[in-house]
């Protein structure tokens, strides 16, 4: 089994406005709430691709079951930890440009914790976890931490999508895959990173701190991929960029549906551009048809 495991979900509410001015009222032209985080967005990706994977995670009050039903509707498991606060309603604001404004989060209670930890200490020896997202302000920053130490136990893989010290501090349990952003990588090494060349210098240093593979997600630059073996780039294929918003989780979920069937890594990371550009194009998660679709533009350069 996966499990995805988002600490902080979200209704994520999308809202497109023509011609904003700040400090007015302004009309929107549509709007959209759909279920978000990070760990969700992966879900979804996976389910678009046939892939069965289970969330887990913090999820209260109307905003929490907005977010479970939704899920639940389009066939997604969820086995989500209640807590007495409401979940978090991010905002991503459209005009010309796109502006995020991403909740703190609700208020994790003790008991709440230990809920989920009986989560952890059930998942399976051959389950694969994905941990993606922010924390909620009421978790220690060592939240991800006790939950690889939990899973090193018994040796179960895991994918971390986080930024900065909760990164670097799981790297040692030697996660399968990372996918830090350009930002993500400079404000990790607290440097400015001008060419593919630097990125798979900074990627290889993730490598000796202890990621089995490192995906450097590029926007509308492409991707570049490290392991030990290889250092690959995938330009961006080219296209109207629609919605940025779980881009990235995209590629986590297609390079783990490479990973699902048995293909290689070089493939797998194919099918991680592919499903990130089809949601790039997409209003939401990018279907399984576009996402083949974007599969046969990849194209591998080998660094
Ligand atoms: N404008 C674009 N044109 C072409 N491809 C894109 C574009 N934006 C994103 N992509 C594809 O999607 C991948 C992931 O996008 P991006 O680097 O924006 O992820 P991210 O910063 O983690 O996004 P998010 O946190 O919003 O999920 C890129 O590596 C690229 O392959
Ligand atoms: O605040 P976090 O947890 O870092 O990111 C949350 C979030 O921006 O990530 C997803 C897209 O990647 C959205 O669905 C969600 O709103």
């Amino acid at each position: 089994m996966i499990y995805t495991t988002t600490l902080n979900p979200s209704i994520d509410y999308i809202v497109k406005v023509l011609n904003f001015k700040e400090g007015e009222t302004n009309r929107s032209h549509y709007e959209m709430k759909i279920p978000g985080g990070k760990g969700i967005m992966v879900s979804k990706l996976l389910n678009n691709l046939g892939i069965n994977s289970h969330n887990i995670g913090f999820v209260g009050g109307f905003t929490g079951d907005f977010i479970e039903k939704s899920l639940k509707e389009i066939g997604i498991g969820t086995d989500f930890t209640k807590i007495k606060d409401d979940s978090r309603i991010n905002v991503k604001l459209k005009t010309k440009i796109e502006t995020e404004i991403n909740a703190k989060g609700p208020k994790i209670r003790p008991e709440e914790e230990n809920d989920f930890f009986g989560k952890i200490k059930n998942i399976k020896e051959d389950d694969l976890v994905v941990l993606s997202g922010s924390i909620p302000n009421s978790l220690s920053n060592d939240f991800y931490e006790r939950i690889v130490v939990e899973l090193n136990k018994k040796n179960i893989q895991f994918i971390i999508d986080t930024t900065g010290k909760k990164l670097l501090r799981v790297l040692k349990y030697k996660p399968f895959l990372i996918k830090p952003n350009k930002k993500e990588l400079e404000d990790l090494f607290d440097v400015e990173v001008n060419s593919l060349e630097e990125i798979i210098i900074y990627g290889k240093k993730l490598l000796d701190l202890g990621a089995k593979n490192v995906i450097v997600s590029l926007g509308a630059q492409g991707a570049v991929f490290v392991n030990k073996f290889m250092s690959i780039y995938a330009p961006a294929i080219k296209g109207k960029l629609v919605n940025s918003v779980g881009a990235g989780d995209s590629m986590v979920g297609g390079f783990i549906f490479g990973i699902e069937n048995e293909l290689s890594v070089e493939e797998s990371f194919k099918w991680a551009v592919a499903s990130g550009t089809a949601t790039a194009f997409s209003e939401d998660i990018g279907s399984r048809k576009f996402i083949e679709e974007m599969y046969s533009k990849v194209t591998l350069i080998k660094k």
